[in-house]
């Protein structure tokens, strides 16, 4: 299926600020935002102890069925990935977005392609305050290679440390979420086929002259399997709960890992994809945010898991590969959990 291609050159919104913007353009501009009150204090995200996963601890692995169950969302901490490795990627990241917009679009993502710098989801009617860099990262290869940045300097290498390290953890808390659902530890590994695809979204949020009227990222689900967020120090996600948005706090040393689509079809809907925004809430201060996704690879066709089929529980989604389902959430406008629920059987009543 053809990607539905940015505009050439893509609309940048930090282009805009550092035009010296006052208002924002009416391409930005929401409709309607609904509430942006954050629930109460104790409404925070589970809080996973992942050297406690690491020594097999019962009580942590209930917790953390509790927090997929219940949540789909949840901070890890504890990890063992260093401290310095998270500032230096966030530094990568941010020097690649103060490049020139010049310098910038030597990376732009070309006609027929999700990869580059630009922007995702043209079929959004109103665009959202971010500008994004995409690219694959394993497996990898020298033709997914040359769509990474080569400015900075440091970009390709600091990436390939990150891309290992963040790799591992996704492998580790795969196999604990197997776990929690009873299944041997390599089961979700082994349903993403030879090995786990590894994608990366770096997205850049200026600061906003009205930030009151415009969404950094639409609400939406990830179409892939678990997300691996690292944040800055600037608050901005907020996850869906019982028809609530809940903030999620900037712990720039934590990772928010978060179940995806291709988790709620595999599991035929025990665990679901949850869904989030990030709203952009300073005039004064940017924020960067990478979202490592980990998938099923594009050629692995994706459908309810036979473990969760039975005469009185049918197969609740439809089967695709997963690169077809990425190609047809990437042409559509980001909506909720629109996707998912079109690859249901039978249709939900909104
Ligand atoms: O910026 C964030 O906190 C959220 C990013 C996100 O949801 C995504 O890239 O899919
Ligand atoms: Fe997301």
């Amino acid at each position: 299926m053809a990607l539905v291609v940015q505009s050439q050159p893509p609309i940048s919104v930090q282009a805009l600020v550092q035009n010296g913007l006052e208002e924002v353009p009416s391409r930005f501009l929401q409709r309607s935002l609904d509430s942006r009150v954050s629930a109460p204090f104790e409404e925070s995200l589970p809080i996973i102890d992942h050297g406690k996963l690491l020594r097999n601890d019962p009580s942590e692995l209930a917790k953390l069925g509790a927090a997929c169950a219940e949540w789909g969302f949840f901070q890890v901490v504890n990890h063992d990935i260093p401290i310095s490795l998270l500032e230096r990627v966030r530094k990568a990241a941010r020097q690649f977005f103060h490049l020139s917009h010049e310098e910038k679009l030597e990376f732009a993502i070309k006609p027929g392609s999700c990869e580059g710098y630009g922007r995702h989801f043209l079929a959004s009617d109103v665009l959202d305050w971010v500008d994004l860099l995409y690219h694959q990262l394993l497996p990898i290869s020298t033709r997914n290679l040359s769509s990474w940045p080569t400015k900075p300097e440091s970009y390709r290498t600091v990436l390939h440390e990150y891309s290992n390290e963040v790799h591992g953890l996704a492998k580790c808390l795969l196999g604990k979420i197997s776990e929690t659902l009873g299944l041997e530890s390599d089961f979700l590994e082994k349903k993403f086929g030879e090995c786990i695809y590894q994608t990366i979204r770096v997205n850049h949020y200026p600061p906003c002259p009205q930030p009151d009227r415009v969404m950094g990222l639409s609400p939406h689900s990830d179409p892939g399997g678990i997300t691996i967020l690292l944040q800055d120090d600037v608050e901005g996600l907020q996850v869906r709960k019982n028809g609530k948005w809940v903030q999620v706090q900037a712990d720039p040393e934590a990772f928010v890992v978060n179940l995806a689509d291709q988790i709620e079809i595999i599991t035929n809907g025990l665990y679901k994809s949850v869904e989030h925004r990030a709203v952009v809430k300073t005039e004064s201060k940017e924020r960067i945010s990478l979202a490592m996704f980990h998938s099923p690879l594009p050629d692995t066709l994706v459908s309810p898991a036979a473990n969760f089929v039975n005469p009185r529980q049918p197969s609740r989604y439809t089967s695709m590969t997963f690169g077809q389902y990425r190609s047809s959430f990437l042409n559509k406008e980001l909506r909720g959990k629109n996707h998912v629920k079109s690859m249901l059987v039978e249709k939900e009543q909104d």
